[in-house]
C-alpha cells in the first residue's frame, strides 16, 4: 500500500508515517481547534450543524410504510422522527415490480460481481464496513450483536489483502471486542473516534474531533437515562462520543412519547443533535462530522486521496451509512453497497440482502484478489524471474 505523511492544519492534527505497510499515525493534539474548524466548515463544509435531522436522516425511505415527503411536511417533528425510525426497519417489502425496479437500479453486488471486479481491475481496493446489520445480524439486545466466526475469518482475510476499516455508531472499544481483530482501522461513534492498528493492546488514536463534547455527552446520558427509565423496553447506550436511545423493545404506541422525552432532554443540550437509525435515535455532537467525513479522513491519511487508482468500497445498512455513500458518489470514485432486503432510498450503487451475503461477497473479493496476485512461489518460474 502506498503511504504518505499528511498534515491537516485546519484540524490541528499532524500525521506521521507508522512503520508497516499503509499505516499512517495521526496524533490528536488540538481537539478544540479541530472542532472550531468543523463548525466553520473548514473541512469540507457539508450541511449545517445543529439541525435536528442534520447529517444522516431526513430522506424518507421507500416502501409501502414510508411516508411521502409531502405527507411528512405538515407533521410535527416528533411524528417525522417516529416515521423515520419505523421506515428504517420496514417489516414488509413493497410489491414485486417495485422491488425489481429497485434491484435494477441497485443490483446485487454478488450477482453483478463481474462488474465489481471490472471496476476494481488495476485499482487498490480500500474496504470500509459498518458493523450492526452489516457484519452482524440485527438482534434485540445490542450487547448480543455478535458476528459469526465465519464472518470474522472473512473480515480477517479481507484485511490481509486490502486496507480495511470498520465504520460504526458503536464506541470503538465495544466494536473492537465484537470484531476481535487488531489489524484494522476502527472509526467508532459515527467516525468521531478513529483508531488504527497498533502493536500494543490498545488501538492507536488517529482522530477524535469531538473530544471537547465528552462531558456534555456524559451529562446528556444521565439525563436521558433518568427521563426514559419509566418507559418499558427503552434503553440508552453510551457510545462514548454519541448516545443511542433504543426503541426496538418499546411498544410502538410508546414511540412518540419516548421520542418526545428524548427531544425534551435535548432542548437542554443545544450543542447536541439527533439522527435516526434502525429503531434507534442517535444523539451526537453538532459538528459537521459523520461516517462520510471519516471515510475521507482515512483515505487521506492512508495516502489515497487524489489518486485515480484507488477504489473505496463501503458496505452499510443504515441511514448513517448514507453519508459515506454520498461521499463516494460525490467523489465519483468507489462503490457503495447497501445491505437491505427491502428497497430504500439510497446513494449506494449496489445492494446485498443481509450479513450472510456480505460475508459471501467478502469471500468472493478475496478469492478474486488471490487469483489475480498469486503468491510468488505459486507463479511459474519464468514469471518469478521477471
Ligand atoms: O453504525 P452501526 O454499526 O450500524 O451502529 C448503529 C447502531 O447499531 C446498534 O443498534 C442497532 O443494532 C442493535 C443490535 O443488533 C439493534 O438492537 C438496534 O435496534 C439497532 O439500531 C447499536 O446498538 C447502536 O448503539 C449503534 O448506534
Amino acid at each position: 500500500m502506498s503511504n504518505q505523511d499528511v498534515v491537516l492544519p485546519d484540524m490541528g492534527i499532524a500525521a506521521a508515517a507508522l512503520p508497516g505497510p499503509g499505516r499512517a499515525l495521526f496524533v490528536c493534539r488540538g481537539a478544540a481547534g479541530a472542532v472550531s474548524s468543523l463548525r466553520r466548515g473548514a473541512y469540507g463544509g457539508l450541511g449545517l450543524p445543529g439541525a435536528a435531522d442534520g447529517g444522516a436522516g431526513g430522506e424518507p425511505f421507500l416502501g409501502t410504510r414510508a411516508p411521502a415527503p409531502a405527507a411528512v411536511a405538515g407533521r410535527t417533528c416528533t411524528s417525522r422522527v417516529v416515521e423515520a425510525i419505523r421506515a428504517s426497519s420496514p417489516t414488509r417489502c413493497p410489491a414485486v415490480d417495485e422491488c425489481d425496479a429497485w434491484t435494477r437500479k441497485h443490483p446485487s453486488a454478488l450477482g453483478s460481481f463481474d462488474q465489481v471486479a471490472a471496476a476494481a481491475k488495476g485499482k487498490r481496493i480500500v474496504m470500509f464496513m459498518d458493523y450492526d446489520g452489516t457484519l452482524s445480524p440485527i438482534v434485540t439486545d445490542p450487547d448480543m450483536a455478535f458476528m459469526t466466526a465465519e464472518m470474522r475469518e472473512a473480515v480477517r482475510d479481507v484485511a490481509k489483502h486490502f486496507p480495511t476499516a470498520i465504520v460504526t455508531g458503536r464506541c470503538v472499544e465495544k466494536v473492537c471486542s465484537f470484531v476481535g481483530l487488531s489489524d484494522l482501522y476502527y472509526a467508532g461513534s459515527h467516525g468521531m473516534d478513529i483508531k488504527g492498528p497498533s502493536s500494543k493492546d490498545d488501538q492507536t488514536v488517529l482522530l477524535q474531533p469531538a473530544r471537547e463534547f465528552l462531558p456534555v455527552i456524559d451529562k446528556a446520558f444521565r439525563a436521558l437515562e433518568d427521563r426514559t427509565r419509566a418507559t418499558p423496553g427503552a434503553r440508552v447506550e453510551h457510545n462514548k462520543f454519541c448516545l443511542s436511545v433504543h426503541f426496538r423493545c418499546v411498544a410502538e404506541k410508546s414511540w412518540s412519547p419516548l421520542a418526545e422525552q428524548v427531544k425534551a432532554v435535548l432542548r437542554d443540550f443545544p450543542e447536541l443533535k439527533l439522527t435516526e437509525g434502525r429503531k434507534v435515535l442517535e444523539i451526537r455532537p453538532s459538528i459537521m462530522w459523520d461516517k462520510g467525513r471519516a471515510v475521507e479522513f482515512l483515505l487521506k491519511s492512508l495516502g489515497f486521496d487524489d489518486r485515480s487508482d484507488v477504489l473505496p468500497v463501503y458496505i452499510g445498512d443504515d441511514r448513517t451509512d448514507e453519508d459515506a455513500f454520498k461521499v463516494l458518489k460525490k467523489r465519483g470514485q468507489g462503490l457503495g453497497i447497501l445491505v437491505s432486503k427491502c428497497p430504500k432510498e439510497t446513494d449506494a450503487s449496489y445492494s446485498l440482502q443481509d450479513p450472510t451475503e456480505v460475508m459471501e461477497f467478502l469471500v468472493r473479493l478475496v478469492e478474486w484478489k488471490r487469483l489475480r496476485s498469486p503468491s510468488p512461489s505459486a507463479r511459474p518460474r519464468a514469471q518469478q524471474q521477471k
